[in-house]
């Protein structure tokens, strides 16, 4: 455990501990759980500009340099909550308010509220960069598009899904259960390559028949972010894993899976 955790300083324990809060912050992770999952399902239809009624090529008609500055405004929104509030120092700082139980919830909450934002007010920038006519490339795009996105959701439970969205930590508290400290793992996928997740989105975002230059726009800033999250969360782990994760960084790759850790 870093230095750090152990200043983390959450609401006393004569708070935490009673049963009535430990219900209410159970019932608390369950409804950040049911917010992220609404999102991360619009964010497909949003991305792939189907069933859901704001995709990124849809919405007010915006002169272009407008569109671009509200556009860059509202990730740089998501990225700095979900970097900034990621931080083992930010954590330190924050559990001294919000209990250390539902922080992971807390945090999954505003970022979920970040994205539905920028869903919400997203600028479409219709000019088209590209637009595949032949159907069976078109078809095949699509298809990497949706295969880019089960990967994301295979790769979170193989990681652990319900503590990377805090219904593990509720339930814990809950239960009187500890919640045990963060493991070094490389189950399946992570034997490949290092951020499975991360390279879901790459090629959710960018598997598109009809690229518009708000999509390229999105797929652009945010793979340029995921590269900055790659950073910053490495340093994490390397504090936090120390040889062990430097060895894995030699051994496996960061985004394409080309050989096997042995
Ligand atoms: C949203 S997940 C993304 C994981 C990975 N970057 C990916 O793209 O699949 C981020 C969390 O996973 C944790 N994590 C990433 N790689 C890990 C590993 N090999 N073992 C344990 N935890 C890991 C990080 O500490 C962080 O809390």
């Amino acid at each position: 455990m870093s230095q750090l955790d152990h200043q983390v300083h959450s609401i006393g324990p004569e708070v935490a501990g009673s049963r009535i809060f430990k219900f209410i912050a159970f019932l608390y992770g369950i409804a950040a759980y049911l917010v992220f999952f609404v999102t991360i399902l619009y964010a497909i239809g949003f991305v792939m500009g189907l069933v859901v009624p704001k995709t990124i090529d849809t919405g007010t008609d915006t002169p272009t340099a407008e569109a671009v500055i509200i556009n860059l405004l509202l990730m740089t929104l998501f990225a700095v909550q979900h970097s900034v509030m990621a931080r083992q120092r930010f954590k330190a700082w924050w559990t001294q308010f919000v209990p250390k139980p539902v922080e992971r919830s807390t945090y999954v909450l505003f970022a979920s509220l970040s994205l539905l934002l920028l869903f919400w007010q997203w600028r479409p920038l219709p000019t088209v960069v590209w637009d595949v006519g032949n159907p069976d490339l078109a078809v095949t795009l699509v298809t990497l598009s949706f295969a880019g996105w089960v990967l994301v959701f295979t790769s979170t439970f193989i990681i652990n899904h319900f503590e990377l969205f805090g219904l593990h930590q509720v339930t814990n508290h809950l239960v009187g259960k500890e919640t045990a400290p963060p493991r070094f793992k490389t189950p399946l996928l992570y034997k490949f390559v290092r951020h499975p997740i991360y390279l879901g989105f790459i090629i959710a975002f960018w598997a598109a028949p009809v690229m518009t230059a708000g999509h390229l726009l999105f797929a652009a800033v945010t793979t340029l972010y995921i590269f900055v999250g790659i950073a910053l969360e490495e340093s994490d782990l390397v504090d936090l894993f120390g040889d062990e994760y430097r060895q894995y960084k030699q051994r496996v790759s960061m985004l394409i899976p080309w050989r096997r850790s042995v």
